[in-house]
């Protein structure tokens, strides 16, 4: 478990404290994926180099595992740094190194493990990252997906508890990204490791994350489990991710709204919710007439989910609201 309690981070620019983390205290649960969205310049690299002391923070406790680590020694740094990886962007691999090279450098580094260890543990993690044939290649030779997964085994070389991601998808096309996650849900449910993801991109949040923190100017504005704050953001930084996300133009959006008839309705549908033919039930019941404004069905991590906006005219809207509040579905009132 990794606690923050009034963690905060200034950094000194010409002789001035500019705060780029203000006091911020939350826990992110051991073998839970735990995201951090916000745009550029919110703090969340700074939030993440904190938790493996890659920057001292100037005010509050990190505790991880019980144990705080903002007064370690050097010695116990080093000890400590072996249970956190990292990921990066542009994966910061050694160019004059082979892949297993790399993926070996972190153990000899370390200087605690016999040669024998260090081969029987690349071959498994080349296994684990499937790049088996690609050992004895440089990183010039491979693909950016593959150069994150030699990212991936060397960050896991030691057997870290901790993982952390800095926006480690963000220089990979879509579907290099939807693998790259993929591996990194596997390794978190195989592993039980916990990971901690910086992204600007919410999607990123939806596909493999289980909670979520929004950053905005040095500060977390919204936290909590990513269908909740994907489904229902409260913050307006959260709004914007989530409609970014959704590639919802608003304007275009309000258009359609001033053409359609009668009220609006937001539906969202969550898990089975999503898959009963309901629409067409509470229409007879009600009386009322309805038509889908826009509407899309996904996934956040397994759970399915559906939104559907809906304009309503006629017949019992009350008793329409009613059923589907019955069937669990969460109904916003657009206008
Ligand atoms: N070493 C530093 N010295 C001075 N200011 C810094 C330093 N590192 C970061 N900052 C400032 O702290 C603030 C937060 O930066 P940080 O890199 O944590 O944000 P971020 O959300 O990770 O942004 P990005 O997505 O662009 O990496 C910014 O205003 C940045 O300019």
């Amino acid at each position: 478990m990794i606690v923050f309690d009034q963690v905060q981070k200034s950094y000194q620019v010409g002789g001035e404290a500019v705060p780029a983390l203000h006091p911020t205290s939350m826990t992110i649960e051991t073998g839970e994926v735990f995201g951090i969205v916000g745009h550029s310049g919110a703090g969340k690299s700074t939030l993440v180099r904190l938790i493996n002391r890659l920057e001292p923070s100037t005010g509050g406790r990190i505790l991880i595992d019980d144990e705080d680590i903002t007064h370690y020694s050097h010695a116990e740094l080093r000890a400590f740094r072996r249970k956190v990886g990292m990921i990066f962007q542009h994966f910061n691999l050694l160019s004059s190194k082979t892949v297993a090279d790399n993926i070996a450098f972190p153990m000899k580094l370390a200087g605690i493990y016999s040669a024998t260890q260090i081969r029987e543990r690349v071959d498994e993690l080349l296994a684990r990252v499937s790049l088996v044939d690609q050992a004895n290649k440089y990183p010039s030779q491979l693909s950016g997906g593959q150069k994150q997964r030699v990212g991936i085994a060397r960050a896991l070389a030691c057997r870290p508890t901790i993982l952390l991601c800095d926006e480690a998808t963000s220089a990979l096309d879509p579907q290099t990204t939807q693998s790259v996650l993929k591996l990194l849900g596997d390794i978190n449910r195989e592993l039980g490791l916990t990971i901690v993801l910086i992204t600007h991109e919410m999607d990123v949040v939806r596909r493999v994350c289980d909670r979520v923190a929004v950053m905005d100017a040095g500060r977390v504005v919204e936290m909590g489990p990513v269908s909740d704050v994907f489904l229902h953001p409260q913050h307006p930084t959260t709004r914007d991710f989530v409609f970014e996300s959704e590639s919802v133009d608003r304007d275009e959006l309000q258009e359609d709204y001033q053409k359609a008839e009668g009220r609006i309705l937001r539906l969202t549908f969550k898990g089975e919710s999503t898959y009963q033919p309901l629409l067409g039930s509470v229409a007879r019941e009600s009386g009322v007439d309805f038509s889908i404004l826009s509407g899309r069905i996904d996934h956040i991590k397994d759970t399915p989910y559906g939104q559907l906006t809906l304009s309503l005219v006629g017949g019992d809207l009350g008793l329409a609201m009613q059923a589907f509040e019955k069937a669990d579905v969460h109904v916003e009132v657009v206008r």
